[in-house]
C-alpha cells in the first residue's frame, strides 16, 4: 500500500435520533462504497450511531449500552476494510463523554473524547456530558489523524495539542445546526484552525432534521495556502446527503487534500426556504406521518405554510380547509381558492357559523348581561380548531400551525385555537421575512420541491393587509405596532438582547418599545405550549431562548 497517498470518504449523511440499527446500517451502507472506492478510511459526523441531538436519552445507561453494542457490533462487520469514524455516546468509570470511535480491524481502535461542551444557544452538553481530556491523534495506514470533535475546533486549544502530538490532518466530526449565514461562521474558526495549525482539516457534518433542528451538511475541506492563509478545496452542498472521496498526497509541505467538488453555495432567502421545508419534510418522516392538513384562510401565513407543506411531501398529500364565517370576506375565499388551485392541493369547506351560534347559545345564561370582545373572537379560532383537529384524528393527517415569528413573540395567538397543531413551518421566521419568502418562491423552483413551479402564492395575497377576520374590518395593525416597526423591535430585543433604551435610542418610539416588551414577556406561556417548528435562527423560540414562565421584571426606561 502507498505511503503517500490517503482515501479519505466522508459520509454527509442522515441519522434518526434512537435508530441505532437503522443508523448502523447506513454506516454499514457508506462502508460498503468507500470500501469499493478503494478508501482507507470511512468519516461519519459526530453521534452518528444516536442520531443528534439525543437530548436526556443519552443520560439513560440501557440506551448508551445499545449504542455501544451497535459500534462494536459495526467493528465486526467491517472488520476487513476502511477504518470507520463514527461518533457515539461512551461511558466510563461513572463519566458519560461524547467520543468518536475508530473502528478497524473488527475492533475499537481508538476513542477521542469531546473535551469543549457547548452550552449556549440550542446546547445544554455540559449538562449531559463530562468533558474528556483531550485526546492525542490516531493512525490509520501512512496518517496520523486528530479529530476534534465539532465544538472543539471552536477553539485553538485542541487543534494545536492535536498538531504538536503529531497529527498531520485534522478530521472535524459534526453535528452543526443551521441558522442563517452559519457556513461563515463555520468557515471563520476552521479557517483559524487551519492557520494556527498549518494542518489541512476536512469538516463533515450531519445533515437532516431533528425536532426543531436543522443539520445542513455543507461540508468542506481546506488546505494551508502557500503564504500562511488557507484554500478551501472541496465544498459539498447543504441539506443533501452526500458521499465523497477524497485524495491526499504527502507532498514536502505536508498532506494536501486534491480538489475536489465546489457546490455552490445558495443565498440566504434558499436556504431559509430550505430549511423550514426540509424541517416539516422531516419532522413528518421522523415521525411516520405521511399527510398534512392546515387552515387556509386566505391569508399570507397559511399561504406560505400550504407551500412549503406541498413542497415538502407533494401537494396530494396536503389538505387545506377553508372555514368560513360571515366576517370572511369574499376576497379571502377567493383567494384561498385560488392559492389551493394555484398549488394543485386540496381545499375543503367547513362553514363555522352553526357551531359559533350553538357555542353561543350554550354559554348565553353565564354570559348575559357582559360586552362582546376576544371571547367570542376567541370561540371563531377554537371552533376552526376543534373541525380541523377532527379531520386530524379522522384521516391520521397532521394538523400545522401558521403563526410567524412575529405573532409567536408577542403571543398573536388564541391558545387552544389557531395555536391547535403538530408543528409550525414558519415559527421562525418574521411576518416582513413572510412576504419576501413568498416572493422568492413565486420567483424560484428548485428540484428539492415537491409543489409545482410558477407564481403559487398569488400577488394578491401578499399585497393585501393582513387581517385575523375574527370582527367586522379587522386588521393586525389595529392592535400591532405595522411589522416592520415590530420586528426590528423584536429583533432588538429577543435576537440581540437589547434594552428598552437601546431601542429608543435608534428612534422607535417608547410607548410602543414599552408595550412590544409586555406582550414579548407577558406571552411565554403561550409559547411554552406552541408547536414546534423549524430553527432558522439565532434566538429560535425553544432551547435558545428559555424565558421563566412566570416573570414580573420589566426594563426601565
Ligand atoms: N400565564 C398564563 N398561563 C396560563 N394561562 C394564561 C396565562 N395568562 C393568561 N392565561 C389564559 O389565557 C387566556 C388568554 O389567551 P387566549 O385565549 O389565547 O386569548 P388572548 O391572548 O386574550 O387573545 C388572542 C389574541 O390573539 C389574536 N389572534 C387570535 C387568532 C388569530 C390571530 C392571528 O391573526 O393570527 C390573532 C386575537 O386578536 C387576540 O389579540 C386567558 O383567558 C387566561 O385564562
Ligand atoms: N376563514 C378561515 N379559514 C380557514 N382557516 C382560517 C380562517 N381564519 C383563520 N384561519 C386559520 O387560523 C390562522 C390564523 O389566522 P388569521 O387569519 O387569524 O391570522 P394570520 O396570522 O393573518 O394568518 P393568515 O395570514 O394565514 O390569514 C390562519 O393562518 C389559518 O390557519
Ligand atoms: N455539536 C457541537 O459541538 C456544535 C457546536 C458548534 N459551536 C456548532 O454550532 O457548530
Amino acid at each position: 500500500m502507498s505511503t503517500d497517498t490517503f482515501r479519505l470518504t466522508i459520509g454527509q449523511l442522515n441519522a434518526t435520533v434512537g435508530d441505532l440499527a437503522g443508523n448502523a446500517d447506513r454506516a454499514r451502507e457508506a462502508w460498503e462504497q468507500a470500501k469499493t472506492a478503494g478508501a482507507q478510511m470511512l468519516a461519519l459526523p459526530e453521534m452518528f450511531i444516536t442520531g443528534y441531538q439525543t437530548q436526556d436519552l443519552v443520560v439513560k445507561p440501557a440506551f448508551t449500552e445499545d449504542a455501544v453494542a451497535a459500534i462494536e457490533a459495526l467493528a465486526r462487520d467491517c472488520a476487513d476494510g476502511p477504518a470507520i469514524g463514527i461518533g457515539g455516546p461512551w461511558r466510563n468509570r461513572g463519566k458519560l463523554y461524547n467520543a468518536y470511535f475508530i473502528l478497524q480491524h473488527g475492533k475499537i481502535a481508538a476513542r477521542v473524547l469531546k473535551h469543549h461542551l457547548p452550552y449556549k444557544q440550542l446546547f445544554d452538553e455540559m449538562r449531559l456530558f463530562d468533558r474528556g481530556p483531550i485526546s492525542g491523534p490516531y493512525r490509520i495506514g501512512p496518517l496520523r489523524i486528530g479529530s476534534p470533535i465539532c465544538e472543539d475546533s471552536w477553539y485553538a486549544d485542541v487543534a494545536e495539542t492535536l498538531a504538536e502530538t503529531g497529527a498531520e490532518i485534522l478530521l472535524v466530526p459534526n453535528g452543526s445546526p443551521y441558522h442563517r449565514e452559519k457556513l461563515d461562521l463555520r468557515m471563520g474558526h476552521m479557517v483559524s484552525r487551519v492557520v494556527e495549525t498549518g494542518l489541512p482539516l476536512v469538516y463533515v457534518n450531519l445533515v437532516g432534521g431533528q425536532d426543531d433542528q436543522l443539520y445542513d451538511g455543507a461540508s468542506f475541506v481546506l488546505n494551508p495556502g502557500e503564504t500562511g492563509g488557507c484554500d478551501k478545496v472541496v465544498q459539498l452542498a447543504p441539506f443533501t446527503e452526500e458521499l465523497a472521496h477524497l485524495d491526499f498526497t504527502l507532498t514536502d509541505d505536508g498532506w494536501r487534500c486534491e480538489p475536489g467538488k465546489m457546490a455552490p453555495q445558495p443565498d440566504a432567502w434558499e436556504q431559509d426556504y430550505n430549511a423550514m421545508m426540509l424541517g416539516l419534510r422531516e419532522y413528518l418522516r421522523k415521525s411516520r406521518i405521511s399527510r398534512v392538513l392546515l387552515g387556509m384562510s386566505g391569508g399570507i401565513d397559511s399561504a406560505l405554510v400550504a407551500t412549503i407543506a406541498a413542497d415538502a411531501i407533494g401537494p396530494d398529500n396536503v389538505r387545506c380547509v377553508m372555514l368560513p364565517s360571515e366576517y370572511t370576506s369574499q376576497g379571502s375565499l377567493d383567494d384561498a381558492t385560488d392559492c389551493a388551485k394555484r398549488l394543485g392541493v386540496r381545499l375543503d369547506t367547513v362553514h363555522i357559523e352553526g357551531a359559533r351560534d350553538a357555542v353561543g347559545d350554550a354559554l348565553a345564561h353565564l354570559m348575559e348581561g357582559t360586552k362582546p370582545d376576544t371571547t367570542e373572537e376567541n370561540i371563531q379560532s377554537r371552533l376552526r380548531g376543534l373541525m380541523l383537529m377532527a379531520i386530524s384524528n379522522k384521516f391520521g393527517e397532521m394538523l400545522l400551525t401558521t403563526g410567524n415569528k412575529s405573532e409567536v413573540a408577542v403571543g398573536y395567538a388564541t391558545i387552544y385555537g389557531d395555536m391547535a397543531g403538530g408543528y409550525n413551518p414558519i415559527k421562525d421566521l418574521y411576518k416582513t421575512r413572510v412576504f419576501q419568502t413568498c416572493r422568492w418562491r413565486n420567483e424560484n423552483h428548485r428540484d428539492w420541491m415537491m409543489g409545482p413551479k410558477g407564481e403559487v402564492i398569488p400577488p394578491r395575497i401578499i399585497s393585501k393587509p393582513p387581517s385575523a377576520e375574527l370582527r367586522p374590518d379587522q386588521k393586525d395593525e389595529d392592535s400591532l405596532p405595522p411589522y416592520d416597526i415590530l420586528d426590528a423591535i423584536l429583533e432588538g430585543l429577543v435576537e440581540k438582547d437589547q434594552s428598552l433604551s437601546d431601542l429608543v435610542a435608534q428612534g422607535f418610539e417608547e410607548e410602543t418599545v414599552k408595550k412590544v416588551e409586555t406582550l414579548l414577556y407577558g406571552s411565554e406561556w403561550k409559547r411554552y405550549q406552541a408547536a414546534p417548528g423549524p430553527r432558522i435562527s439565532t434566538k429560535a423560540f425553544w432551547l435558545d431562548r428559555r424565558y421563566p414562565l412566570v416573570n414580573r421584571w420589566r426594563d426601565r426606561l
